[in-house]
């Protein structure tokens, strides 16, 4: 399958990934905000629920408090008031006193024989505390309806009681939660549950419905709220309602975008595929000076591109596109030809340089060496020397075999420079892993220039390291006669910038090198930074 192709068919799947994202990260972000906002209903029911409770045994002890008037005295005498208390105080079932098991007096039955096990169908728990109450299923007058007893004891075995009914509490779990189908469920002390709600709530495979439970601090209630998976799913299906048509937007969007991107990306290798067949592209030549020889010494090719209608597209973009869509190597090689083509009308002496960038790419490519050498090949009869400047702007992953190509080409007569040389992140490592001849010092450290004897430590270092390393030194970006002098002073012999030669086409160069090029450079004393030679 052509590459294009390839990237057509994968652009495909990026639009169509783009326009899933919003909606996929749309769904799962609903799914999570239902649930939370169902977990805060939930634990708000429960601490509802549970301050309810502890409301109505607080009633509860209140009322045995005031049960205390009545302590030691007959039934008969006390029974109206014991009544009067039981049905005027909200939630109770019945209230009375306890003389050891038994029920010396209810307000519900007076002076009844009962035990306290009769009344609450079941025995008493075995607590060993003064003061407890438990829920229960129902009591001797209302088997069927749950209830709360609440018992104090006295030391001398006597005690009292009240019994508030479930009813209140079945009532209110109703009010908060029926509606929404919460199951709840309250014990106290462990006792008989007082629920409300579904019996069973159905298992669901997705949305599973997890029970919160509460406990109190105060007394030992306990409750147990349930949510169905259908709250969650409503409370999904209404975050969805207000998110969807958010997400269908971005999801739009985001499609064109990635459309546009893509559109762009792929136009970009095209454009220039179309325009190496329609001859587009030259190349310009910037002459590189020697202070030794006092003459031209070499020049860098410098690709160009200039649309049909005039207009000039700036190297350093159309380069970085070619390298990131990976059409650097078919460039490069275009510009060997045009540059052997141009070569061929050239009078130079021999040993004359001529640079090229090369991209990490192309020095890992399989044809790398080949392509070099057609080249060398194709100018052989000028007697140049072919000098590689490899910029870090890509990283090379297997420096060893480019390393070992580049040795290669070196035992052919080719020379290696490294070029910017400090701007990359790994300058260092290339000294250390590549042949090299040159260094190319980049004009950002040439621009730091100040003055003659004026410090620039870097610069300095890195002069000093080239020397150390027996390394041609080449200053790049040279644009005054004060940088100029600075480079010269410390030994730096190759200089290229403005202030020697401007960047020029393949018919000025030729002029050129028959007349400035075998000239030595006029240095104006007074390093003034605007005067330029050319
Ligand atoms: N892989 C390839 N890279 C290439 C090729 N052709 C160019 N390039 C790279 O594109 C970048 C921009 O290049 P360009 O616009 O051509 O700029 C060059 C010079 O014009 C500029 N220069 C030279 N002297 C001066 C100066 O005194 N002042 C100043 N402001 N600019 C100056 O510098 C550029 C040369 O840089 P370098 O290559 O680092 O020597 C640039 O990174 C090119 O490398 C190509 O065919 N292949």
């Amino acid at each position: 399958m052509p590459p294009q192709r390839k990237n057509r068919d994968f652009g495909w799947l990026l639009i169509v990934c783009a326009g899933l994202l919003p909606l996929v990260l749309g769904i799962l972000c609903t799914a999570i905000e239902a649930r939370h906002t169902v977990s805060q209903q939930q634990i708000s029911t429960a601490n509802s629920l549970l301050t309810q409770a502890e409301k109505m045994s607080d009633n509860a002890w209140d009322m045995i408090t005031q049960l205390r008037q009545y302590h030691y005295q007959p039934c008969a005498k006390i029974e109206d008031q014991l009544q009067r208390a039981g049905t005027l105080n909200a939630y109770f079932r019945s209230v009375g006193l306890l003389s050891g098991e038994n029920i010396s007096c209810s307000s519900a039955f007076g002076l009844a024989n009962g035990t306290l096990t009769q009344m609450m169908m079941q025995p008493p728990p075995i607590t060993g505390k003064a003061w407890w109450s438990i829920s229960i299923r129902g009591t001797y007058g209302v088997p069927n309806r749950p209830a709360v007893v609440f018992v104090r004891q006295l030391p001398d075995t006597t005690g009292f009681w009240a019994v508030i009914d479930g009813q209140y509490l079945m009532d209110f779990m109703h009010a908060i939660g029926e509606s929404r189908g919460y199951q709840m469920s309250l014990r106290f002390s462990g006792g008989a549950p007082i629920t409300s709600g579904p019996a069973d709530i159905e298992p669901e495979l997705y949305l599973k419905s997890e029970p919160y439970q509460a406990e109190s601090s105060r007394y030992p209630i306990s409750v147990n709220v349930t949510v169905p998976a259908s709250e969650l799913l409503k409370a999904w299906r209404q975050a969805l309602f207000i998110f969807l048509p958010m997400a269908a937007i971005f999801s739009i969007l985001l499609m064109v975008l990635t459309a546009n991107w893509l559109r762009r990306r792929i136009s970009w290798a095209d454009e220039i595929r179309r325009a190496m067949r329609s001859r587009q592209f030259s190349v310009h030549y910037q002459p590189v000076y020697s202070t030794e020889i006092e003459r031209c010494k070499g020049a860098e090719a410098l690709l160009r591109w200039q649309l049909p209608n005039g207009e000039m597209i700036r190297p350093d973009i159309f380069i970085s596109h070619a390298e990131s869509e990976g059409i650097i190597v078919q460039l490069t090689q275009h510009l060997l030809d045009l540059m052997a083509e141009d070569i061929q009308g050239w009078e130079v002496e021999p040993g004359f340089h001529i640079g090229l960038n090369v991209a990490a790419e192309h020095l890992q490519h399989a044809d790398f060496v080949q392509d070099i050498q057609r080249f060398a090949r194709r100018i052989k009869d000028k007697q140049m020397v072919v000098t590689l400047e490899l910029t870090e702007r890509s990283l090379i992953d297997d420096g060893e075999l480019v390393a070992r190509k580049l040795r290669y080409l070196q035992s052919h007569g080719m020379k290696v420079a490294i070029d910017d040389f400090g701007t990359g992140h790994c300058s260092l490592s290339y000294l250390l892993t590549f042949p090299l001849d040159y260094l190319k010092i980049d004009r950002g450290f040439i621009n730091a220039i100040e003055g003659l004897e004026a410090e620039t430590p870097v610069l300095d270092a890195i002069i000093n390291l080239c020397h150390k390393l027996k390394l041609d030194v080449l200053g790049e970006g040279v644009e005054t006669s004060l940088q100029y002098e600075y480079l010269r002073q410390r030994g730096v012999v190759l200089i290229q910038g403005y202030y020697y030669a401007r960047p020029m086409d393949n018919d000025r160069l030729r002029a050129w090198l028959n007349e400035q090029g075998r000239q030595p450079l006029l240095v104006e004393e007074s390093h003034e930074p605007e005067l330029r030679h050319s």
